[in-house]
């Protein structure tokens, strides 16, 4: 692996907020590392980049351990949350900034700054203040910033956090299209699974400062590894079984003419492209997604099906 962390550790007192955390990344892919608050995303990255020392582990960037380095002579560079870019200085500065701390001369720096401020769609506003910058703006000269660095791996805490849906998903694009061009290697924190997936090559999901699983988005989805991952990923309905409850994704359970289970609609919601329906089986409140605009009647009797089971270690099968 490009970016191999093993052992990761960090403890506040008796707490270990990264637990002996094991994370890979292949070289030119983006892996999301995804998780509830608090649960260690941002110490983790702050570990790699060099801002905060582990109390053991090693961090491995193409076969070279860089935990002993400081965060300017680590091959990785950091878009943090809040962009952190500097008031007082223009776009063009703030991007040039990083490359004067590595002795590149001003006329040289310059130049490499507006050239990567023309890649991110900035070259226009080069001279601008960042207080003069709307969210999305001020995202691209923070990835700009660090970009130019080239680094052989770049982490990203949550940028998208600060910014409203659409923009979200043009960054995302964006942000896609960056890490192709430049054929970067990344990790990529959040704590929404929706992008995580949109995003990731693999997605991490982790808890209480280890990681339960990484895989592709598909594999965590269908394929959980336990069920802190299913319901961290997406709702989960669940249906009696002989054996135990059975699990399925909402969109994998259909009104069918026959099934094996029979259920009555007990409600029935309009969300714009799609009708969304509560059926009580045996009790369990099940959901329903549908896009057929015909409304089933509420109080009438159903049969369900599923297309996809989900399981994990210990449900029945
Ligand atoms: N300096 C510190 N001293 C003590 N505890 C800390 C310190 N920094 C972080 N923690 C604790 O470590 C845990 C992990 O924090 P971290 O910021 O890494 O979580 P996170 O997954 O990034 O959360 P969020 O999504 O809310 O940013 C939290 O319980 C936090 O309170």
């Amino acid at each position: 692996m490009f970016l191999q962390i093993e052992g990761l550790t960090k403890r506040y007192g008796d707490t270990a907020v990264v637990d002996a955390m094991d994370l890979g990344v292949e070289r030119g892919t983006i892996c999301c590392l995804l998780g509830p608050s608090g649960c260690g995303k941002t110490t983790t990255l702050r570990m790699v980049g060099g801002y905060l020392a582990p109390d053991a582990g090693t961090v491995e960037v193409d076969g070279t351990d860089i935990v002993g380095l400081p965060p300017e002579e680590r091959p990785v560079s950091t878009v943090f949350q809040s962009y952190a870019l500097f008031p007082h200085m223009t776009v063009l500065e703030n991007v040039a900034y990083g490359l004067k701390c590595h002795g590149m001369d001003r006329t040289a720096r310059r130049a490499e700054a507006r050239s990567m401020l023309a890649s991110v769609a900035m070259g226009e506003l080069a001279d601008a203040y960042p207080a003069q910058l709307s969210g999305g703006q001020q995202q691209r000269v923070a990835l700009a910033r660090s970009l130019v660095l080239k680094p052989k791996v770049l982490l990203l805490d949550e940028p998208l956090s600060n910014l409203d849906t659409g923009l979200r998903e043009a960054m995302r694009r964006e942000i896609r299209t960056i890490q192709r061009d430049f054929d970067l290697t990344m990790l990529f924190v959040t704590h929404d699974q929706r992008e995580a997936m949109a995003l990731g090559d693999t997605v991490a999901v982790m808890d209480g400062g280890r990681i339960l699983q990484q895989g592709t988005p598909e594999e965590v989805y269908l394929h959980p590894a336990d069920e802190f991952c299913a319901r961290f990923l997406g709702p989960v309905n669940e249906l009696p079984g002989p054996d135990g409850p059975v699990f399925a994704r909402i969109e994998d359970v259909a009104v069918v003419d026959r099934g094996p289970w029979e259920g009555t609609v007990e409600s029935c919601t309009f969300l714009g492209d799609e009708l969304s329906y509560t059926v009580s089986v045996s009790g369990h409140p099940i959901t329903i997604r549908s896009q057929n605009r015909e409304h089933l009647t509420v109080g009438s009797s159903v049969f369900l099906d599923i297309a996809h089971r989900l399981t994990w270690k210990g449900t029945a099968s």
